[in-house]
C-alpha cells in the first residue's frame, strides 16, 4: 500500500525561516505577492491593496487587504492548507507568466512574523466568503462564514509572535512595503499613504529632454548604488520583457567585488544586490531592471541560473561592449578617464576572459616604441608583439629596438605580461614574444673593420677593466648615435636561450647570426655594447695613454649599467665612484 509522506509544519517553518529567506522582512513582499496575483487572476475591478499595520489595527496585529479574486472553501482546502500547492502553475509545471508566485510556499513566510494567520475571503467565483484560521504548530480550520466579508477578495491578518511585534509596525511595514513594492503595477496604500509609483524609473518621460533624463537617472543612481554614474546605459532587451538601465562606475572597483544589481521581476523587487545579470568582466557597472520572463530562486532573492539568464548576460554584455567601443572612437578623452580607473581590473579579468581580452586589445593604450596606442595597432604593424617584461628593461632597449625599427612593447606593468602570454594562448605562439636582449645585437651592423681594429687596441691598453666587471666588450655600429654604449647582462645564459627560442622563431639567418655571437669564446656574463658610431667611443679607439683609455672604458661600462636601471652592487659603486672622481681630477688638473 502506498502511503504520502507526512509533514511536520513545525519543522518546515524552521526551514523556510532559517535556510530559505535571508530575513523575516520577506513576509512583507510575500503577502504583496499573493495580493497583486489574485487581482491579477481577477482581472477587472479595482486594482488596490490596503495595509494596515499594528499602529492602525489597534490591538498588534497586521492586515492586508485586496480587491482580488478570492478563495472559495473548495479552494481554502486545496490551495492554502497543502503546502507547495499553487494556482499559478499550468500542467505542465511552468509558472503562468502573468504570476509572481510559482512555488505554493510563500505564505508559511509570514510564520517568521506570526503565530497565527487569519484569512478572510469572498471569491469572485460564487459561493458564500470564508475564514480560515491556521496556527504555527500546524493546525488550521475553515468555516464559511457569509456575514464576514460583504466585497470580492480577501484580507490576511497577522498575529505577532513574541518578540516579532516590531515588525508588524507601520515604520517598518512601510519602509518593507515600499521597498518590495514601489513600482507594482497596482495601488498599495500603508496607513492610508500610497506608496506606489506609476511609471519604472528608468523609462523615459514623454518628450524628456536628454539632459533631464540623464540627471533623473543620475540621482536615481546615487540613490540607489550611492555614486554618481560615469555613464547611464538604458537597457531593453524585449524578448525576456527587460527594461532597464546600466549605471558606469567612475571609480575603480575591485574586480573580485560582488555584481550588486537591483532586480524587479514583474515590477516586484528581487534584491538590491543580485548577482549574475552581467558578464563578470562588467564588475564596474551596475543594473537596475524589471524583467517578466527571467526566473527567481525560491526564496526570490536571486536569480535561477538558467540558459534565458546566460542570453540575457550575454545581450547585456554586447550592448556595454559596443558602449565602450564606441565611446573609445568618439570620445577617446572620456575612454581614457574610465580607462585610466578600471584597466587594472580590466586587465586581470582579461586573463580569464576572452570577450574582454578583445577588448583590452581593441582600445587599452600600451606603452610602446611606437608610444602609446592598442595591441591592436601595434599588432597591425608589427604581425608579433615583442616585448619586454620589465620596466627598466624596456627603457634601456626602446630607443635602441626604436633605432633599427624594431617595435617593442612594455609589458612590465601589472598583469600585462601575463598578458601577453595570454595572447599566445588564443592565437598562436606567434602572436606575442619576449624580446631577447641579444635579439638586438642580431639587428645591428657590424663595425667598421678599421674601427673595430683600433678599438680592440684601446681595449687592449684598458686592460683588465672589463673583466674585473665579468663583461666583454662587443662593438657595433648602431642608432642612436648619442648612445654609446648598450649592457646585455648575463649574456651567456641569454644567447644560448636567444638562439634556441629564435631558431624556433625567426627566419633562419637570424638563426645563424645569433649563433655566431654565441661562439665558445665568449665566457663573460655581460655584454659591453659599443656604438662605433657614438664620437665618444671613436675617440676612445683613438686613445694611446693607458690610464685614460682605462678610465673612458670604465666610464662607459658605468654609464650603460646606470642606464639599465639594474641594481648597483658595491663594486659598481665603487667603479661609478673611481671613474667619477678621476674625471673629475683630470677636469680640474687641466
Ligand atoms: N490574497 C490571496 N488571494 C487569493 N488567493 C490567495 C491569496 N493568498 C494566497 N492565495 C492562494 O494560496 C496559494 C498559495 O499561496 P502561497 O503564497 O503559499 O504560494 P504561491 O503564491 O502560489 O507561490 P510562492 O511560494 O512562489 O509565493 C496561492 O497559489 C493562491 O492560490
Amino acid at each position: 500500500m502506498s502511503r504520502s509522506f507526512g509533514v511536520d509544519l513545525r519543522g518546515i517553518i524552521e526551514l523556510l525561516s532559517q535556510h530559505l529567506y535571508s530575513s523575516p522582512r520577506v513576509y512583507v513582499r510575500e503577502l504583496l505577492q499573493n495580493a497583486t496575483d489574485a487581482i491579477t487572476a481577477r482581472g477587472e475591478g479595482p486594482a488596490r491593496i490596503v495595509i494596515e499595520p499594528a499602529e492602525q489595527t489597534g490591538d498588534g496585529t497586521l492586515r492586508i487587504s485586496d480587491s482580488g479574486i478570492g478563495l472559495t472553501e473548495d479552494e481554502v482546502h486545496t490551495l492554502l492548507s497543502t503546502l507547495g500547492r499553487t494556482s499559478k502553475r499550468d500542467e505542465l509545471g511552468f509558472a503562468r507568466q502573468d504570476f509572481l508566485g510559482q512555488f505554493g510556499v510563500g505564505l508559511l513566510s509570514c510564520f517568521l512574523v506570526a503565530d497565527e494567520i487569519r484569512l478572510v475571503s469572498r471569491s469572485a467565483k460564487g459561493g458564500p466568503a470564508v475564514r480560515w484560521t491556521a496556527e504555527g504548530n500546524g493546525t488550521y480550520e475553515v468555516v464559511a462564514d457569509d456575514s464576514a466579508r460583504a466585497e470580492i477578495g480577501t484580507t490576511v491578518t497577522l498575529v505577532p509572535r513574541r518578540d516579532a511585534e516590531h515588525w508588524l509596525q507601520q515604520d517598518m511595514v512601510t519602509a518593507l512595503a515600499k521597498e518590495f513594492g514601489e513600482l507594482l503595477p497596482v495601488e498599495v496604500l500603508v496607513a492610508q499613504l500610497r506608496l506606489t509609483q506609476p511609471e519604472l524609473p528608468w523609462l523615459r518621460r514623454p518628450a524628456e529632454p536628454d539632459g533631464d533624463f540623464h540627471d533623473r537617472m543620475s540621482t536615481y543612481c546615487e540613490r540607489t548604488f550611492g555614486f554618481r554614474p560615469f555613464e547611464v546605459l538604458p537597457l531593453n532587451v524585449p524578448t525576456v520583457g527587460l527594461t532597464g538601465a546600466a549605471f558606469v562606475m567612475p571609480d575603480a572597483a575591485h574586480p573580485g567585488s560582488r555584481q550588486a544589481h537591483r532586480i524587479y521581476l514583474k515590477q516586484m523587487l528581487v534584491g538590491d544586490s543580485v548577482e549574475g545579470l552581467l558578464p563578470d568582466w562588467a564588475y564596474f557597472v551596475r543594473c537596475a531592471v524589471n524583467t517578466s520572463a527571467l526566473r527567481p530562486t525560491a526564496s526570490r532573492e536571486a536569480l535561477y541560473q538558467d540558459e534565458t539568464l546566460l542570453a540575457v548576460r550575454d545581450e547585456l554584455g554586447s550592448v556595454l561592449k559596443d558602449w565602450l567601443v564606441r565611446l573609445g572612437a568618439t570620445e577617446p578623452e572620456r575612454a581614457t578617464r574610465l580607462l585610466g580607473e578600471h584597466q587594472l581590473g580590466m586587465k586581470s579579468v582579461a586573463l580569464v576572459d576572452d570577450e574582454l581580452l578583445r577588448l583590452v586589445e581593441h582600445w587599452l593604450p600600451f606603452e610602446t616604441t611606437d608610444g602609446h596606442v592598442t595591441l591592436r595597432q601595434f599588432r597591425r604593424k608589427y604581425a608579433s608583439v615583442l616585448y619586454t617584461p620589465d620596466v627598466d628593461e624596456f627603457r634601456q632597449l626602446a630607443p635602441v629596438a626604436q633605432a633599427q625599427g624594431l617595435g617593442l612593447l612594455n609589458a612590465g606593468y601589472a598583469y600585462d605580461a601575463e598578458l601577453m602570454k595570454r595572447l599566445t594562448e588564443v592565437d598562436g605562439a606567434a602572436a606575442a614574444r619576449r624580446v631577447v636582449p641579444g635579439e638586438l645585437l642580431a639587428t645591428m651592423d657590424n663595425a667598421d673593420p678599421v674601427i673595430e681594429a683600433d678599438l680592440k687596441a684601446s681595449l687592449k691598453l684598458a686592460g683588465a677593466v672589463l673583466d674585473r666587471h665579468d663583461c666583454e666588450a662587443v662593438p657595433r655600429e648602431f642608432d642612436p648615435v648619442s648612445l654609446p654604449a648598450l649592457l646585455i647582462t648575463d649574456a651567456d645564459r641569454e644567447r644560448v636561450r636567444d638562439t634556441e627560442q629564435i631558431s624556433e622563431q625567426s627566419d633562419p639567418l637570424w638563426a645563424q647570426l645569433l649563433g655566431q655571437l654565441s661562439g665558445p669564446a665568449s665566457t663573460a656574463s655581460q655584454q659591453l655594447v659599443l656604438n662605433t658610431r657614438n664620437p665618444l667611443v671613436r675617440r676612445l679607439s683613438e686613445l694611446t695613454d693607458p690610464a685614460l683609455a682605462e678610465l673612458t672604458v670604465e666610464s662607459l661600462y658605468v654609464h650603460a649599467l646606470l642606464q639599465s636601471r639594474r641594481p648597483m652592487r658595491p663594486k659598481d659603486t665603487a667603479a661609478l665612484n673611481r671613474s667619477f672622481l678621476d674625471l673629475l681630477d683630470r677636469a680640474v688638473r687641466r
